[in-house]
């Protein structure tokens, strides 16, 4: 089962379940049927069984999903039961931005470094984050044991950085750049376009209006 192939739409709900789970949970409710959670998260319920199908069978029927149970086992799937560091490259506008941010909501998943190379904020830290000249960065990626990182850097040297990611052993980027890097197999792009996902909005909102269409790959 740990080899499923998971569809990336499934996989980009899944946190999205888990938040949810997490409130259930707190809230002391033992469990939950498919239709509840497709009214909490606006995901129909049809595509909500679909996707727990990949994990085999969680639901009973009748019964719906044990809450516990269905939270432990995002929980390990997501990887939330341990602590990710990820660093920053890049703490300019959006950096500063993300820095503040600092996934807050989000107990198993931090920034831990930054780097940049304006030597004004180089040796401070921000937002509890120390950052670091890019001179240090293959350093301290390696020290601290990071294998993912937010880059928020100018576009014209996004591949250059990228470049000197790979070759420290950086397995995942989260690219806000406009730029498509390019990367060896072994490392997984996530990019990330505000203007793209507000023309896609703009494109459902147009072509289906309010009902919209829960997305599927
Ligand atoms: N995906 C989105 O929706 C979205 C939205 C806004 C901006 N962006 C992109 O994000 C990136 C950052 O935007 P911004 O507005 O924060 O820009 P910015 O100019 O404010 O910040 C860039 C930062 O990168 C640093 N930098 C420059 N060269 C560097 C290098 N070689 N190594 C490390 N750091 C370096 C700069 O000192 C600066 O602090 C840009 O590529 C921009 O196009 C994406």
């Amino acid at each position: 089962m740990a080899t499923t192939k998971i569809p990336h739409a499934t996989a980009k709900r899944l946190p999205i379940y888990y938040r949810y789970l997490h409130f259930l949970s707190d809230a002391g409710k033992q469990r939950v049927s498919s239709t509840e959670l497709a009214d909490a998260v606006k995901v129909d319920s049809a595509t909500i069984r679909r996707d727990f199908s990949y994990f085999g069978a969680l639901g009973k029927r009748g019964y719906g999903y044990d809450v516990e149970s269905l939270l432990a086992f995002f929980k390990k799937t997501l990887k939330q039961d341990k602590l990710t560091n990820v660093a920053l490259i890049g703490v300019g506008n959006l950096g500063h931005a993300l820095l503040n941010y600092n996934f807050h909501q989000s107990n198993n998943v931090r920034i831990s470094a930054a780097f940049d190379i304006n030597e004004d904020i180089t040796g401070t830290i921000q937002s509890g984050v120390p950052i670091y000249h890019m001179d240090d960065m293959k350093e301290q990626l390696t020290v601290q044991q990071i294998e993912i990182v937010i880059l928020t850097v100018p576009s014209n040297i996004a591949q250059e950085v990228t470049n000197e990611l790979v070759e420290v052993g950086i397995k995942g980027i989260l690219n806000f750049t406009p730029l498509r890097i390019t990367v060896p197999n072994s490392v997984r792009v996530q990019n990330v376009d505000l203007t793209n996902e507000l023309q896609t909005l703009i494109y459902f909102l147009d072509k289906f209006g309010q009902e919209g269409e829960s997305e599927v790959d």
